[in-house]
Formats: C-alpha cells, structure tokens, sequence
C-alpha cells in the first residue's frame, strides 16, 4: 500500500506547468534568475567565467598528483614518474560549474602567484602529513594572511596528503599537530585569525579520502546546490532510496546528495561502482572503432572483444540488450577519449563518411548491481542524467524489483530538473 501512494505521488508531478511549478527545478530557475544571473555575468570578452582553484604546497607534496587523478584519470601509482612543476599550470575541467585549476610549484609565493588572491574561490594547501616541520606551516599562515586580507571571502582547505603512508594512530596524531600548528602560528600572528574558517582533510590518492574532500570541497562552489540537493531528496522519497548521490562521471566527485548522512563505505562503494561503468564506456568504443577501422592505418593495435572483456560479476548488467545500443553509447561522456590521459589506446577516428547522419537523440545509459543478494538485499542503480553528471542511488532490491518502472519514472523527472540547472549555471556564466 506505501509503494502505490508513491506512485500517485510521482505521476501527479509534471502534468501541466502550472502543477509543475512546486517542481524544485522549476523554482530554481525563477530563484536564481534573479540571484546568480546577475551576479554572474559573462566577462567583456564574452569568454566562460570560471571558478579558480588554487592549488598551493611545497615541492613533492602531491598537488599534480591530485590533479591528474581527479582530473586526468591518472592512475595513482603512475603519479611517481610525474615531473616538477616548474611554472604554474592552469587546468580547466567541465562540470556543473566550469572550474579552473592553478596548479603552482612549490615555490610559489603571494608574490610570485601573478595574480591577485581576490580572483580565487578556494585555495587549497598540500601539506605532505609526515611534514611536521616549520616550512610547509609558515608558507601556508603566509598564505592564509595575504587571502584574509584580500579576498576574505575565500575557501580555505588544508589537505594533509599522503595519509595511507601511516598507521592510524600516527595518522590521527600528525593531523591534529599540523591543524594545531597552525592555528597557534596564526594566533601567534594576529587575534583577528582565531575565527578563520580553515577546513583540514586526511587525503591521499591511493583511496578515496581524496574524492571526498575535494567533493566537499567543490560543494561550497556551487550555487545551485540547495537545488540539487532539494532533487536529491525528492527522487529518495519517492523511489524508497536510502541513499543517493549525483556524481561528475569522469572525475568520480560527487556534486550533491540527499540530506541524509554520507558514510564513507557507501560513498567508496559508489565512487568503485563507477570506475567499473566508466571502464565500459571504453570497451564499447574499441568495438565501435574496430567497424570503423578500415579508415585508420594499419598499425592501430585491434580492440579487445566484448565476450572476452565484459565484467564476469553476474550480477551487474546493463539495462537494454547491448547489440542495440553500441552506437548510441558511443555518445556517452565515459566513452569519450581523454586527449590528455597518459595511456589511450585509441586513435582519433576521422570522420570521412560523405553522408553524415543526423545527430541522434541523447541515449542514457542505465545500470544495475544488486549488492549483496541476501533477502532483502540492496540494489546500486547508475542513471545517466547530463553528458557529464549521472545518478547512483541505493534501493532496497525488492522495490527495484517490483517498482522498476516506478523509478525510471523518477529518474525522468530528475533528469529533466537537473538539465534544467544546468542550462541555468550555463545561461548565468555566458555559455549559452
Ligand atoms: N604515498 C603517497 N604518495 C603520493 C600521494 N600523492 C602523491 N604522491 C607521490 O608524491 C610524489 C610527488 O608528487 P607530485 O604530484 O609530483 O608533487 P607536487 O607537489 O606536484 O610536486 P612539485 O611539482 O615538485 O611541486 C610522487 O612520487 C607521487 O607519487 C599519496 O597520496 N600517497
């Protein structure tokens, strides 16, 4: 009897604008047309405004290394053979916000920064956690002073990296000296500093401490949040979710989730579950170049097959036959190639069909995964909603069971609120 009340709940939603109009979609763009968009506007030069990121630390402290992982797909054990930064290298990355990131050498000071403070919304500090000596902490309360003074309104976030190194004790201990270190050297400074909101996380590359905190991190960046959050909590309410997360594909960063609390379990279950689906976005774009293959050069090494490939986990499984769907999940964002990855294996395909189709329309990809299949078990769902953002909700296995049609229905109507954000964020920063 609580299942079918949900129903009527969610079928009553989209029927005509005006029953539209509690839709948090629906609010959000009348709300933010009159906050962000103003406040927002496009630079003279008509380019896209980004959000700046400056990633600061001594030398060796990892700072590329978090950027390659998050942002390049590098694999963390490949972050040993990375270079020096030898001048500061500005990143960009597109998700619900555009955000650029100044990735700066260890030597780096205000004033060699090159740029005023005022223009950055974080600055984050890579502090290497068995660093307990006085260099990293007074370059970082050199940096802290300069932003107070000239952009108070900065996030401030420590990232104590390379934690899996020690043992949890040592782990904890290192951390609490370092934040305390830091907040005596400011006091030390000034009293003005006491009430400075310094946020410390425990990171590292080697897990998914480093997903977590630059989530958290990017949370505070975005604008539409509430809204995001407020489609969150909509879709586990009516889809019996315990748990839902609105995840950046690429960079496996979550950018919302519904009110309830995250567990890290949870949250590193959800950001595996993904590294998996993205993988196959891969596969399937080998399959696809091998029947476009008679364009390309000889010596283009032969994809591996999908029989040979496919994940032997019986449980996970896409939602439509694959034959049907190879072409359309080419448009996927997972499938895209990486120009900047360190290993592609496939080559640009150039386009030299003489009648190119028209394009198609968007195909979501959907999955699932029953996690553990013991009564009454808990099914991972992965829905695709913008080229760059896609679901991963948590749903007890018997209402993904007996209600399936129920929560794509849901997932429709998130989808189409989320898109409708999106388009805002885009509108309000010039890009559309
Ligand atoms: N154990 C461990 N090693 C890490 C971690 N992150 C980075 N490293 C290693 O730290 C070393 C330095 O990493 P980089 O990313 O080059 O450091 P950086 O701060 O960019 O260094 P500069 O470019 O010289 O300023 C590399 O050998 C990485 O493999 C981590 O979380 N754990």
């Amino acid at each position: 009897m609580k299942n079918d009340r949900t129903v009527t709940v969610v079928l009553a939603v989209p029927d005509s604008p005006d029953e539209r109009a509690w839709w948090p979609g629906s609010r959000f763009t009348s709300f933010y047309d009159l906050t962000a968009k103003s406040s927002r506007m496009p630079n003279s030069d008509n380019s896209l405004v980004r959000t700046k990121i400056l990633l600061l630390g001594l030398r060796r402290s990892g700072k590329t290394s978090i950027q390659q992982v998050l942002f390049n797909n590098l694999p963390p054990k490949e972050c040993f053979y990375l270079d020096a930064t030898m001048r500061i290298v500005k990143h960009t990355y597109d998700t619900v916000i555009p955000l650029e990131i100044w990735d700066c050498p260890g030597n780096t000071t205000v004033e060699s920064l090159g740029a005023p403070l005022s223009q950055f919304a974080t600055l984050i500090f890579v502090i290497d956690i068995r660093d307990l000596y006085n260099q990293p902490i007074s370059k970082l309360v050199e940096f802290i002073m300069a932003a107070y003074h000239e952009n108070p309104n900065i996030n401030l976030e420590v990232f104590v990296h390379k934690a899996e190194r020690l043992h949890e004790d040592d782990k904890f201990e290192n951390f609490r000296q370092i934040n305390e270190r830091v907040s005596d050297r400011l006091l030390d400074e000034s009293p003005e500093y006491e009430q400075l909101p310094l946020n410390f996380h425990l990171t590292s590359i080697h897990d998914h401490t480093i997903h977590e905190a630059f989530s958290r991190v990017l949370h505070k960046l975005i604008d539409s949040l509430p809204y995001l959050e407020d489609l969150l909590n909509v879709f586990c309410v009516n889809s019996q979710s315990p748990k839902a997360f609105l995840f950046d594909a690429r960079s496996r960063l979550y950018v919302a989730t519904d009110a309830s609390p995250v567990d890290s379990a949870t949250h590193n279950l959800c950001c595996d579950n993904l590294a998996m689906l993205n993988s196959f976005g891969a596969l399937y774009k080998s399959v696809s170049a091998s029947q476009a293959r008679r364009f390309l050069p000889s010596t283009v090494t032969p994809p591996p097959s999908i029989a040979s490939t496919t994940p032997s986990t019986p449980l996970s499984r896409l939602s439509k036959p694959d034959s049907e769907k190879q072409d359309e999940i080419e448009n996927h964002p997972n499938t895209n190639t990486n120009t900047s990855a360190p290993s592609s294996s496939t080559a640009p395909i150039p386009n030299t069909d003489p009648n190119p189709k028209p394009p198609k329309d968007r195909f979501y990809p959907s999955a699932a995964t029953s996690l553990h299949p013991s009564t009454p078990g808990t099914t991972l769902t992965y829905n695709m909603i913008t080229p760059e953002l896609v679901l991963l909700a948590l749903l007890p296995t018997p209402v993904f069971e007996s209600k399936r049609g129920l929560v794509d229905i849901n997932v429709v109507f998130f989808r189409e609120g989320v898109q409708e954000i999106c388009v805002v964020e885009k509108e309000a920063r010039g890009t559309v």
